[in-house]
């Protein structure tokens, strides 16, 4: 496919998406397998425009001036400095050829949720939350996420599995964090034997750092109450060497059906919690993880899909689920034991503004907290996530 036939594709997508027709997802797999001429590399450009399109669609839609699809498209060619004759050159395949006064775009300021690429309710919110932040995490919002691994210390070190990587061609580089690697947007590693083999897990540097924050140690009994898939309960396999108990249990069981061929994957030793178990961890466990169900605000980079359907109903819906996840969690603390709160948001009411609600409607101390925002610290570029630990006062 050509650059400009490519561009139309997204085109088209764009438009479906926007008319509510489904998820980006299904839509890019119902168009792979109606165009089978399109290969894999037209098929993962063709997603890139997409998506990209999906982080920026206000931003790139005002830059162009035109509505929908071809808005935004033409948006990104604009920032991207994309050969517009080329592309937009009306031959079969391509897009429409762009008027003149079209062609250059707009040049006047938007307002910052248009610029900053989110729905107008949440400005409100946001920037009561970040302050002066805000401006620098929306834009880190608004690019591609790179890829993120955590070496598993379970089979080997990170130099290890970062000349595992490199047998397969993937370049990786460690950060500012344990066992933390990086690698660009798109790296091919669920292909790489290093991943395969359970060397290595998918893991973005945040979401390490917050499974880190809990401190699970070697010999404890740690309960991740919303494991879902899994990534935090298997960040804590690691960090205990295979010494302890490593319990996952989420209030959709569904969620873990991946977790057994994963912990397999990984050599670690997790039991599911089913309802009886549960009751027998009353009261037991050292750690107690609550990993809430959120807006997601941190990781809309890589999902930029839910920062459009969130809804102030949607958020306070999920506000009330991380009151009730906790509630239910802390059953399971041990007296002198912690219990952490964690979401992948930046939005205050779910996270430090929900932390010292939480201390305060069950007695608990507020012993230490962890916030990074989008693209900040030393590990620049990682999602945006908070964590609290919490102890009985
Ligand atoms: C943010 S996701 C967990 C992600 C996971 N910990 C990871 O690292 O991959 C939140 C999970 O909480 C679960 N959940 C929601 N309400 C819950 C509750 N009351 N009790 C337990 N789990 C709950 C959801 O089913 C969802 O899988």
């Amino acid at each position: 496919m050509t650059p400009a036939a490519r561009a139309e594709a997204a085109i088209g997508l764009l438009d479906a998406w926007l008319a509510g027709e489904n998820r980006a997802e299904p839509l890019l797999r119902a168009w792979g397998r109606a165009n089978r001429y399109a290969g894999s590399k037209d098929r993962r450009a063709v997603a890139d425009i997409v998506y990209e399109g999906l982080r920026r669609r206000r931003s790139l839609g005002w830059m162009s001036g035109a509505a929908g699809g071809r808005g935004i498209v033409h948006g990104l060619a604009l920032v991207e400095g994309w050969p517009l004759d080329e592309i937009f050159s009306g031959a079969r395949y391509a897009p429409a050829p762009l008027a003149a006064a079209e062609r250059e775009g707009r040049r006047d300021a938007p307002p910052d949720p248009v610029r900053f690429d989110h729905p107008d309710w949440l400005e409100g919110p946001l920037k009561a939350s970040l302050g002066a932040r805000y401006a620098p995490s929306m834009v880190a919002l608004g690019a591609r996420a790179p890829v993120d691994l955590r070496v598993n210390r379970l089979k080997c070190d990170r130099a290890g599995a970062l000349a595992a990587l490199a047998e397969d061609g993937v370049e990786a580089a460690p950060l500012d964090l344990a066992d933390a690697l990086r690698c660009a947007p798109g790296a091919p590693v669920a292909r790489s034997r290093a991943y395969l083999d359970g060397l290595i897990e998918l893991q973005d540097a945040a979401s390490q750092e917050a499974a880190a924050f809990g401190a699970a140690a070697p010999g404890e009994w740690v309960l991740d109450f919303c494991a879902g898939g899994g990534g935090k309960t298997l960040a804590f396999a690691a960090l205990m060497g295979g010494n302890g108990r490593v319990i996952a249990h989420d209030a959709a069981p569904g969620r873990m059906r991946d977790l057994p061929p994963r912990a397999k994957r990984a050599g670690a030793t997790v039991e599911l919690a089913d309802r009886q178990l549960l009751e027998e961890l009353k009261g037991a466990c050292d750690l107690v993880f609550v990993d809430a169900p959120c807006s997601g605000a941190g990781t809309w980079r890589r999902d930029p899909e839910t920062k459009w359907r969130l809804t102030p109903e949607g958020l306070e819906a999920r506000i009330s689920e991380q009151r009730a996840a906790f509630s239910a969690a802390l059953d399971c603390m041990k007296p002198g034991g912690r219990i952490v709160y964690a979401t992948c948001s930046i939005i205050g009411a779910e996270t430090g503004d929900q932390a010292r609600f939480l201390a305060a409607a069950h007695g608990l101390f507020l012993e230490s907290e962890m916030t990074r925002l989008p693209g900040e610290g030393a590990n620049g570029g990682a999602d945006g996530f908070y964590a609290a630990r919490l102890r009985r006062g």
